[in-house]
């Protein structure tokens, strides 16, 4: 890995600037001079095809991995420089939204709601909890009665809003939300998106949405990325294959964008019948 410090300083003035990062993982190279500046307030989808590399992209964003070349500043300042008592600090600024809504299961949803509320160093009067987890449970659609219950007692979508709700009790600046309707009907994957457009209404947070849901990017995004397999790209091909609105996504210039969108194999289909020839023999 590169030493970022010897990068020349021009801050763009974007909450989050993706400045050159490539990433080799178990020597595949996964993400290649990848750039992205994203403003404070933003709502941007991250699609594209499976093990395109959007799960590196966002892990990479919010400095779960390093990159192997290039850097990642959040607000003017570099994840890569940070010591790992500045990135906890950081990462105190981030909400995450995980697919599987990741919550302790032997814990309450209250308890779960109240989880990052008693990391702070400094711990709120119960009653100050009390308040703040029955008010973002309220504002996820969830009953005060859901605040007893254990995860197992919730279905799919009540658990994803919990993990919702838990996301955003320290007011996070950057929420990443990984999947956030995989596995749900289509009530509820448009509840979650009223959810996501609800928050974004309510306070200037920044948003990346990782998603496979073509409704979703469409409905909760300002812009929208699509990322490529790095090797189906000739080499000076760029690895973002759209970065606009998602009304532009329809009409995109890169036939594969109008493809991936609409749900057609096109040429993929062949693409992978030859391999399984080539691999039967
Ligand atoms: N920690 C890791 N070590 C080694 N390889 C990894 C690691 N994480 C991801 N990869 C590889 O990187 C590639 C991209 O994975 P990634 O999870 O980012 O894809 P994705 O676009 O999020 O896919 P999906 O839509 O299926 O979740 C895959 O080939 C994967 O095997």
């Amino acid at each position: 890995m590169i030493d970022d410090s010897i990068l020349p300083e021009s801050d763009t003035g974007a909450l989050i600037d993706v400045d050159n990062v490539s990433m080799v993982l178990n020597g595949q190279c996964i993400l290649q001079d990848i750039n992205v500046q994203i403003t404070r307030g933003q709502t941007v989808a991250v699609i594209g095809e499976s093990g395109c590399g959007k799960t590196v992209f966002m892990k990479t964003l919010v400095g779960l991995l390093n990159p192997t070349r290039g850097r990642v500043r959040f607000d003017g300042q570099s994840l890569g420089q940070m010591s790992q008592g500045e990135l906890t600090a950081t990462r105190r600024r981030f909400g995450f939204v995980f697919q599987n809504a990741a919550l302790f299961d032997s814990m309450t949803i209250y308890e779960n709601v109240a989880f990052p509320l008693r990391q702070e160093k400094v711990q709120p009067p119960e009653s100050d909890v009390r308040n703040r987890v029955m008010r973002h449970l309220a504002e996820v659609g969830l009953p005060t009665s859901a605040a007893a219950k254990r995860p197992a007692e919730l279905s799919g979508g009540m658990r994803k809003r919990v993990g919702l709700a838990r996301a955003l009790i320290l007011k996070p600046e950057l929420v990443v939300y990984d999947e956030p309707t995989t596995g749900l009907d289509p009530i509820m994957s448009d509840v979650i998106n009223e959810l996501i457009l609800d928050t974004r209404r309510r306070y200037p947070v920044t948003s990346i949405v990782v998603t496979h849901d073509m409704h979703t990017a469409r409905k909760v995004s300002d812009r929208v990325l699509m990322f490529f397999p790095r090797w189906r790209l000739e080499p000076d091909d760029s690895q973002i294959l759209f970065d606009g609105p998602p009304s532009e996504l329809e009409n995109a210039p890169d036939r594969r964008v109008r493809q991936f969108v609409r749900g057609e194999a096109g040429e993929r289909l062949d693409e992978m019948t030859r391999q399984v020839d080539s691999i039967s023999g």
